[in-house]
């Protein structure tokens, strides 16, 4: 019987979209006000969930305290009052769209958690824009 176990967490981060390689007014152009050179913030929401079976010995699929301390150490560490284009390191060269923000935060998670567990992740970057990702 495959289950979804999630756990929510959140983070705020500055950060701004744009490529090197354009001029400001091609950013501006493209990204519009988030190219805005002096950077904005986010109150970014995340879901993890992992989909697995669950263990008859103890009713869990994984114990959820362990996705805490994984979501503590691998993004609200890593993130969290952080200038994402400055301090992240996936994002030296990367731009840090939600898109590519949730692909950082699924692979870090991903190196932490066992594989017999599916896992996905759901990112809101505001409260109507989100992405999810699974890996695939
Ligand atoms: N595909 C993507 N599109 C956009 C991204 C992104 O990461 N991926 N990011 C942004 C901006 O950084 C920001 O998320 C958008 O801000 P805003 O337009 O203010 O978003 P709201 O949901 O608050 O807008 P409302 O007009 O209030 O609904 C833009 N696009
Ligand atoms: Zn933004």
């Amino acid at each position: 019987m495959r289950i979804k176990a999630c756990r929510k967490a959140h983070f705020n981060a500055a950060h701004r979209l744009y490529r090197k390689d354009w001029s400001d007014e091609k950013n501006l152009e493209v990204f519009g006000k988030c190219s805005n050179p002096r950077y904005h913030g986010h109150n970014y929401e995340l879901i993890v969930a992992l989909i697995g079976d669950i263990d008859p010995e103890t009713g869990y699929l994984m114990d959820l305290k362990i996705l805490k301390d994984y979501i503590k150490t691998e993004v609200e560490e890593y993130m969290d009052h952080k200038n994402l284009n400055e301090e992240v390191e996936e994002f030296k060269d990367t731009n840090p769209t939600v898109e590519n923000i949730a692909v950082v935060i699924w692979n870090r998670l991903r190196n932490k958690i066992n594989l017999v567990y599916d896992l996905e992740v759901t990112l809101y970057e505001t409260p109507r824009n989100f992405v999810i990702y699974d890996g695939k």
